[in-house]
């Protein structure tokens, strides 16, 4: 299924009237920049185009009072002195006689991707629009915001098609407050957002903007609010709190659908959010987010006022969400001491709701940074001034790697009598082996040399291997008779011939050659039920699990606590994700594995499985094809001492792997 891409230049035709230095940055190139870089880089071709609609009064009254509707039904009558007096009662928003049109197309585009994906006649989608949404409340437009696009889309989604539970992610860089007020109560509704804040500093000033506030009532916990109380924050800064809050929630909240606030003044050089995390971080951010529910995301724009980030993070967001590889995350940074202690903030305040949190550390006590500084009458704000504006040093960045997907997506070596799925390539070393090569692999990773089947499997693999290097294949999967002499092979040709870094994952119980960790040019992560006495070390880390693999939350816990936070940081150049026997994985929870590791190495995952588990094949190469893997159930708690386990594992580890920290260092 593919992609949509909602888009109408009629959401051009209004713009700023007057002189207001706080909305001047609003402007309607920012749309048809950002669809012209669709359409120049070819991304807009390959998506399902789907037509706007407005929105019709009853959707709009999903989150709008009738008074407020009736009022700006009157706005495209209005003289330019009406205009202007309408706008006053409300802040940093400025309305037109068109604007009223544009506001029901720009809800109306979200609705219309929620049916195209609701539907199933695409995965996923992406509307720009204009006037954005997340600031507008129930009677009042706010922050550029008339209508509230997500708002409606979610609560629409809820009534026309039974939705039981929607995740709104907002990464824009404001607080999405018109978001949070509607569903502050609503269990049914987990809003997430991160935004520029400065201890309240930060434009629009609220005290309901801090880590603190959680939702109410019924909807406790369902509301994450991610305060960045310095600017400059990276795209270290940004993983970190995807891996150690949003994912591990998201998952155990399950939803049935995602919508995205995807506003990209959360981007570098953008004069909001003055922060420097660089547009290829939006296909990560998206890339993890795509295995839940089913793969069903609708992204819907919001803010971006560097028309330069704008339309290049906006490419990068459209161009995963069509499956293909993301960027590999360029030399990541450990989270700053700020993003750290609003980090632990967060976990801490949600660790009454969250299973996954609960043994989250408290709230940091020294750290001076967390003490809300009162907004004291007249202190300066932070955001920039009027017309006295310092020109901000012009940020430059470099342009996001060109993705080129290879030829082939998935290349798959096996027994002539298993058959190759649908969309995949038989791969199999044909030219006759490079004699030396022949007799090194006989000799050492060979029991009787004459096994001719083992040897081609094996050089099968090699060449695999050196096929996904040059990017002529992107992922791999091989049906072997020994995992283990198999993933070694693999690993010391990799590192030796190729010296690239390589990430093994290892799922399941089995003995894992400790050589192959000594290279340092070597990552592995094993994740069974095995008691070991040996200390895992910063290269071959253990993950103990009570029950194992077959324990979906603890499993899920790792992955996000430890697994990925680790890959970011090491960022191999190929990961090889090995199926040990006996592990005892669920066909999803391996499937979003499976999903989740494409995020490293361009998507270059090569998986190994055990010969017999040849039933497994169809199910992995659909996954290595980008095909979204099935929602696990609603995660129930996992087991406390799984969890002790992990942080004293975390802990441990923090010292050499810095994206595995998720509290503050304690200030004397
Ligand atoms: C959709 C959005 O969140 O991007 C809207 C942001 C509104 C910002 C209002 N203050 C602007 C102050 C100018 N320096
Ligand atoms: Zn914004």
């Amino acid at each position: 299924m593919g992609t949509a891409l909602i888009y109408d230049d009629e959401m051009t035709k209004y713009k700023l009237l007057w002189v207001d230095p706080a909305c001047k940055i609003e402007v309607p190139e920012r749309l048809t920049v950002s669809h012209e870089a669709l359409v120049r880089t070819g991304l807009a071709d390959r998506c399902v185009s789907v037509p706007v609609r407005e929105a019709t009064d009853a959707e709009i009254l999903l989150a709008h009072s009738e008074e407020y509707l009736e009022a700006v039904k009157k706005t495209p009558y209005m003289s330019l002195e009406d205009l202007m007096e309408f706008t006053r009662q409300y802040g940093d928003v400025y309305f037109h006689p068109n604007i009223y049109h544009c506001a029901k197309l720009a809800a109306g585009a979200a609705l219309q991707l929620v049916d195209s994906v609701m539907t199933g006649k695409v995965r996923n989608g992406m509307t720009l629009v204009r006037p954005p949404g997340h600031h507008s409340m129930r009677s009042a437009a706010n922050g550029f915001c008339v209508f509230n696009n997500v708002a409606i889309a979610a609560r629409y989604a809820k009534q026309k098609y039974g939705v039981q539970r929607v995740l709104i992610v907002d990464w824009d860089i404001h607080h999405g407050q018109g978001v949070q007020y509607c569903f502050e109560d609503d269990p049914s509704v987990l809003y997430f957002s991160w935004h520029r804040y400065e201890h309240q500093k930060f434009w629009p000033h609220l005290r309901n903007s801090d880590y603190d506030i959680v939702g109410k009532e019924k909807g406790a916990g369902f509301n994450i609010n991610v305060p960045w109380n310095k600017v400059g924050m990276e795209n270290g800064d940004y993983l970190s709190v995807f891996c150690h809050v949003l994912l591990p929630v998201a998952y155990e909240f399950c939803p049935d659908l995602v919508l995205v606030c995807a506003g990209f003044d959360s981007a570098i050089g953008d004069p909001e959010g003055e922060m420097c995390a660089t547009p290829d971080v939006f296909a990560h951010l998206t890339h993890l987010l795509m295995n839940l529910a089913g793969g069903k995301l609708c992204a819907v724009l919001e803010g971006g006022y560097n028309l330069t980030s704008l339309a290049q993070s906006v490419c990068q967001t459209v161009q995963t969400l069509l499956g293909d590889p993301v960027p590999r995350p360029a030399s990541l940074n450990s989270p700053c001491i700020s993003a750290l202690e609003s980090l632990q903030c967060v976990r801490s305040a949600h660790k009454a709701y969250w299973s996954c949190l609960k043994h989250a550390a408290d709230l940091p006590t020294s750290t001076i940074s967390t003490k809300r500084i009162k907004l004291r009458e007249g202190e300066e704000t932070t955001e920039k001034g009027g017309e006295e504006e310092k020109d901000a040093e012009e940020k430059v960045w470099p342009e996001p790697p060109k993705r080129v997907t290879p030829p082939v997506c998935a290349a798959l070596v096996l027994p002539d009598d298993v058959a190759c799925p649908e969309g995949c390539e038989r791969f199999s070393f044909s030219e006759d082996l490079d004699p030396l090569l022949a007799s090194k692999l006989r000799e050492s990773f060979l029991r009787d040399a004459d096994d001719s089947t083992a040897l081609i499997t094996i050089s099968s693999l090699i060449a695999l291997t050196e096929k996904m290097e040059k990017n002529e294949i992107c992922s791999g999967l091989a049906l072997v008779r020994d995992v283990t002499k198999a993933m070694t092979s693999i690993v010391q040709h990799v590192t030796t011939v190729l010296s690239n870094r390589v990430l093994v994952v290892c799922v399941g119980d089995g003995n894992v050659p400790s050589h192959i960790t000594e290279d340092r040019e070597t990552l592995v992560v094993q994740m069974g039920s095995a008691q070991t006495d040996e200390q895992s070390c910063k290269y071959y880390i253990r993950v103990c699990l009570k029950k194992g693999c077959s324990d979906t939350s603890g499993f899920v816990q790792a992955v996000f606590g430890l697994l990925l936070p680790l890959g970011y940081e090491y960022d191999p150049s190929l990961v090889v994700l090995v199926r040990m026997p006996d592990s005892g994985v669920s066909d999803s929870l391996w499937q979003q594995l499976t999903g989740l590791l494409q995020s490293f190495a361009l998507g270059h995952t090569l998986v190994l499985l055990q010969e017999e588990e040849k039933a497994l094949v169809g199910l992995t190469a659909s996954s290595l094809l980008g095909n979204p893997a099935p929602s696990l159930k609603q995660l129930q708690a996992p087991l406390t001492e799984d969890v002790e386990a992990l942080e004293r594992l975390r802990h441990r580890l923090q010292a050499d792997w810095k994206l595995l920290q998720t509290t503050a260092p304690q200030t004397q």
